[in-house]
């Protein structure tokens, strides 16, 4: 989707609305015209003694019922034109998320939180003024000039209109460089704004481990220095603005004075009368209007056409975790996993996260993934989430390609336990039924006593209806993993992942969840990813990863006698047992 067609795209629906907005805009400055021509007539018939009262009355009649279809009209354009602008940026807002969500975790990781905030907000604002108070300056000075232009030359005269003209030319070709110019610096100020949110939205984040290590003042200064290139890219954009619009000023100055000597000279010497001559200047007055909007047009048009390059880059992203053309029609998981040879290196990395992984678990099995930090644990549960694309035939599930089964049905047969344990500002009952099908009070409190959360939700004041807090903030480090299992053993899918979910409970906990796990899941395929033997000794298969490689492989019985690092692994922990049990 190219600049062009985004802007038609949205513009065509509404096209009607805007026709409609402009023809109303257009009948508004047709009748404007005749206010100046009005108050010509009834000076010269005041001066010639041509018109009685009944002809005052009439004309000031004339008045009054353009003056009233002026109101009425200047509704109806902002109505139509302002309002469909607004449609478009709330399309535009939806759309821009909706794509942002089909975009893979590549992206996130290579675009920062702040910048696509700022697309959102500011650069929408932009392309809707553009859009709405852009199309209406541009088009009523368009049809104003000409329609003053018109007027002037056939009811006044045309070499004084040619006078007016000179100074236009000089505004049209001005203003396309003017227009180059602020796109750019507009561009420009857009970054430094995308920049200061990114700065706004990282420091809030981190708004803890900045108190913690006091890093107030520092962070001040840093953030000082991101508003500082703010405000001086827009104070680039307000100088160029402040340069030109005085000198618009200038060339509309000098063009009144030469028509009004021009004009005057005509009056005096009998060519127009004084009635016309009046209402000639007024009608310079109204081609003074157009000539500044032609500024204002301009900047507002290039800053939207400015925003609207950098939204276009986020719609040019083209979703790359998708589903296949060899996508089969499969609706659910049984839950047979199956890792062939799989090396994977993530995107802009050199090293190997995974090297030469071969794993077969069949349904309702469990797997243990050990291994020390940074081996690959998690690098497994990213790709069978197909978080990353992998070669074909590398992860087969139920014996099918992982890239040729649907991502929908991919994903809603794994429940997932992510090492951060995100939870959203919502009520916990919200959070656990998150990925489920269904809300039941019933059944989130199943899960919840599954989990070992239960008894600490029912402490709460506001029970199941307490709300967390921005990521679960207002929960314990183990409160919010175990709302974390609840929220994935809800989801009730055949294949779930628990990647370091149980670091922050004690082992009574961490037993009775293991415990529950086999009687609730059972045929189902379990994935656990951890640190202590005692949570993974029970489990179907073992697989030791070392730097990605894959070191041991086996039972509990098996590694043991292996004499590798699992079994060295396995007495380091049980003589820190024996040492913290003494
Ligand atoms: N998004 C990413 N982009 C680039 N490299 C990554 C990314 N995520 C992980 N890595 C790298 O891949 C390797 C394996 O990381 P992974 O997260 O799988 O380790 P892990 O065994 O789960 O570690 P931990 O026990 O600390 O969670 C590491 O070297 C890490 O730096």
């Amino acid at each position: 989707m190219n600049r062009d067609n985004i802007l038609i795209r949205y513009l065509k629906q509404y096209k009607w609305r805007y026709i409609g907005g402009i023809i109303t805009l257009f009948i508004v400055d047709i009748l404007n015209l005749y206010i100046p021509q009005f108050t010509g007539d009834l000076t010269d018939g005041l001066q010639n003694h041509t018109l009685d009262m009944n002809g005052i009355f009439h004309i000031i009649l004339n008045i009054l019922l353009v003056g009233f279809t002026l109101t009425i009209g200047r509704f109806l354009w902002r109505f139509f034109i302002f309002g469909s602008a607004r449609k478009i940026e709330y399309h535009i807002r939806n759309d821009i998320f909706g794509h942002l969500e089909k975009l893979s975790l590549r992206y996130f990781n290579e675009n920062k939180t702040g910048d696509l905030m700022a697309h959102c907000t500011n650069d929408l604002n932009a392309v809707r003024m553009s859009i709405g108070p852009g199309v209406i300056t541009t088009f009523d000075a368009i049809i104003m000039t000409i329609m003053v232009l018109v007027k002037m030359i056939t009811h006044i005269s045309l070499s004084l209109t040619l006078l007016a003209v000179i100074p236009l030319s000089t505004i049209a070709i001005g203003g396309f460089f003017y227009g180059k110019a602020i796109e750019h610096r507009f561009t420009e100020k857009q970054e430094a704004f995308s920049e200061l949110t990114d700065k706004v939205q990282e420091s809030i984040s981190g708004i803890r481990v900045i108190k913690a290590f006091v890093r107030e003042r520092y962070e001040l200064k840093d953030f000082a220095k991101s508003s500082k290139k703010n405000m001086d890219k827009s104070m680039q954009v307000v100088k160029l603005q402040a340069v030109v619009m005085p000198l618009l000023d200038v060339i509309i100055g000098l063009s009144s004075v030469i028509t009004l000597l021009y004009g005057g000279y005509l009056t005096i010497t009998g060519r127009i009368s004084l009635g016309r001559f009046i209402a000639f200047n007024q009608y310079i007055g109204m081609l003074v209007w157009p000539m500044l909007a032609a500024g204002d047009s301009i900047t507002i048009i290039s800053q939207g056409f400015a925003s609207l390059k950098r939204i276009e880059n986020i719609f040019s992203e083209v979703p790359d975790i998708i589903d296949f053309p060899t996508v089969k029609q499969v609706d659910k998981l049984n839950g047979k996993i199956e890792l062939r040879n799989v090396s994977f290196t993530y995107p802009n990395k050199d090293i190997k996260a995974l090297d030469h992984v071969n794993v077969t678990i069949e349904q309702g099995q469990t797997l243990a993934i050990l291994g020390r930090t940074g081996s690959g644990k998690t690098t497994i549960a990213n790709l069978l989430l197909r978080m990353y694309n992998i070669d074909s035939n590398s992860i087969l599930i139920d014996d099918k390609d992982i890239n040729d089964l649907p991502l929908k049905t991919l994903r809603e047969g794994i429940a997932y336990v992510p090492q951060d344990n995100f939870l959203f500002s919502e009520t916990l009952q919200n959070n656990i039924a998150f990925g489920a099908n269904t809300n039941d009070i019933d059944e989130v409190i199943a899960s919840a006593k599954a989990a070992c959360i239960h008894d600490n939700i029912m402490d709460f004041p506001e029970n199941y209806e307490t709300e967390v807090g921005e990521r679960g903030v207002t929960l314990s480090g183990g409160q919010k993993q175990r709302t974390s299992i609840a929220r994935a053993l809800m989801k009730n899918a055949p294949i779930l992942i628990l990647d370091d979910a149980l670091s922050a409970v004690d082992t009574n906990t961490e037993e009775q969840i293991l415990e529950n796990l086999k009687t609730n899941r059972k045929d189902k395929t379990t994935i656990i990813i951890a640190h202590r033997i005692s949570t993974i000794q029970n489990a179907d298969h073992i697989l030791v990863l070392e730097e990605g490689k894959q070191a041991e492989y086996g039972t509990h019985e098996q590694l043991m006698n292996q004499y590798g690092i699992y079994r060295h692994m396995y007495e380091k922990q049980q003589l820190e047992k024996q040492i913290s049990e003494s």
